[in-house]
């Protein structure tokens, strides 16, 4: 290949970003059709829907979507912008997350929220959350929000279950080259100008055994990349996982502990992970292997990893999550006021500690940003719920632009004994045209469009649904 200079290489990758992001042309005929629609109604106000659509699929927006406000915190990315401003969305972004006196006053009236990893959304701070109907989590994990309260109170939680996962396993590949070669160690030294050439506990990872716990989307894409360079892979879950390549799953955390060169974590904040890795884990270990944690900062106790290094048991490790992670970017925040053991930690040899970048790569926060605003955008135009977390999912097909007067119903409800047939005692006076309903634990969510329904009958409709016993949300489109 000829040689490049750096802005030659700049303009190509930029060419590929544009390219991936114009490739989804589905996104892009929905937003095209939206925006093409004009809001019609308020939820008061009854009028004649003016719609122009060219794909003959009746937006349902019972409110100027100039109304509803979202709110995203931690720079997510400009795909998700881009997409809700299409739908004639009020967006206010912010680069990172806000104190917790701030998120209290404008969580108060935006109707949904976009956040990462860093912004706690409590029972304590979703009770103000009086018009909030959707959380976007613009990353895998969810355990940042109470998805229990949220989804007794009617607030659907979205994630991306997978766009940043080959982020995730490329930089744990990357981790296991490090800690092996001790570059972290060698790079620091050249950098405060020592030179210290040395092979002593160097190792290639070749024929080297990568022991994966949890083998889930991060870590079955984990086992495939280090199998192509010549590693063994075992793995442990929780499920029976079908393996990959020639990657073997044990039956045991212990034994993968036993017999692994290199751990890697990657299992979600579970209350059964709470301090997986702990001291009797470390001591399972082998002597001289590595632990790497790009998973959560819950799962490995680091006090007993920093005991566990000082003795030699472990000869290096990489962290990218924290239990207390710092809610910005700056100089000294990762320090011992936000964990007792930062200084300790940081002082230890062949130590790789990150930011939590695991899925920070241009290509993954471009996919999570389309992937999770779209949800977002379905749930509000449509009720569209696939995808959802924390309530059941839900979704029929679209309404074609000849059928006039249907409302579609967004119930959501209890899951209690009766309701469905209070709810359809309600609608019975009109032709159901379809219905769909979904239980998740004690969350229910029924759908339901129905035919030859007029304003008055909408209003109706609403006060009835609204006085009925089990209600925990309820939206008309129309
Ligand atoms: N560092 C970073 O930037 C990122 C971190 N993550 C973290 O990585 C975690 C894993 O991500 P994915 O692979 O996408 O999740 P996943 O849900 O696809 O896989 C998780 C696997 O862990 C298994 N598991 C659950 N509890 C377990 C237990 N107690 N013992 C053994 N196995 C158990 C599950 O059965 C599943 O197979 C996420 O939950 C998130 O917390 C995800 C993305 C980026
Ligand atoms: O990139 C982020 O903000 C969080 C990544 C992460 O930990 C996740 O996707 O669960």
């Amino acid at each position: 290949m000829a040689p490049q200079n750096i802005d030659n290489l700049q303009q190509s990758f930029q060419n590929a970003i544009s390219f991936q992001t114009s490739d989804s042309n589905s996104i892009n005929e929905d937003q095209v059709s939206n925006s093409l629609t004009d809001s019609y109604m308020d939820s008061n106000i009854f009028m004649t829907p003016k719609i122009i659509n060219k794909a003959n699929i009746k937006a349902l927006k019972p409110f100027n979507t100039g109304d509803i406000k979202i709110l995203l915190l931690e720079n997510i990315n400009q795909t998700a912008i881009n997409i809700f401003k299409d739908q004639g969305y009020q967006v206010e972004s912010y680069k990172s997350s806000l104190p917790e006196s701030e998120l209290i006053e404008k969580i108060k009236s935006v109707h949904a929220i976009g956040i990462r990893s860093k912004t706690i959304l409590t029972s304590s701070i979703l009770k103000y959350a009086k018009n909030l109907s959707v959380i976007g989590c613009f990353c895998i994990g969810t355990n940042q929000v109470d998805l229990d309260f949220a989804g007794k109170n009617g607030i659907a939680v979205f994630n991306s279950p997978f766009s940043n996962s080959r982020s995730v396993a490329e930089l744990v590949i990357a981790e296991i080259i490090s800690l092996a070669r001790q570059l972290g160690d060698r790079s620091i030294e050249m950098h405060t100008g020592t030179w210290n050439k040395v092979s002593n506990k160097c190792w290639e990872i070749r024929g080297k055994t990568l022991g994966i716990v949890g083998y889930g989307h991060i870590g079955s894409q984990l086992s495939v990349l280090a199998e192509s360079m010549g590693m063994k892979v075992i793995y442990y879950d929780i499920l029976a996982i079908m393996a990959l390549g020639t990657a073997k799953q044990v039956s045991s955390l212990d034994e993968l502990l036993r017999k692994a060169d290199f751990v890697s974590l990657h299992v979600p904040a579970t209350p059964d992970t709470v301090d997986m890795i702990s001291s009797p884990q470390f001591a399972a270990m082998k002597q001289g292997s590595y632990l790497i944690n790009a998973s959560r900062g819950t799962v490995v106790n680091i006090s007993a990893l920093i005991n566990a290094m000082k003795v030699k048991k472990i000869a290096g490790a990489a962290l990218d999550v924290y239990p207390n992670e710092p809610a910005k970017n700056g100089a000294n925040l990762f320090s011992n006021s936000l964990n007792s053991w930062s200084s300790e930690l940081t002082s230890l040899r062949n130590v790789i500690l990150t930011p939590h970048i695991g899925g920070s790569t241009e290509e993954a926060q471009s996919a999570i940003g389309i992937e999770v605003s779209n949800a977002l955008t379905k749930y509000i135009n449509e009720g569209i719920s696939i995808g959802a977390v924390n309530i059941p999912e839900v979704s029929l097909r679209s309404l074609n632009l000849d059928q006039e007067n249907v409302v579609r119903v967004l119930y959501i409800h209890q899951n209690v004994p009766g309701v469905l047939k209070t709810v359809n005692n309600i609608l019975s006076n009109h032709n159901i045209e379809k219905q769909f309903s979904d239980s998740r634990g004690g969350i229910a969510y029924l759908m339901a469009d129905i035919l030859d329904v007029d304003a008055a009958d909408i209003a109706k409709l609403h006060e009835l649904l609204e006085a009925t016993k089990y209600k925990i949300s309820i939206r008309l489109l129309y």
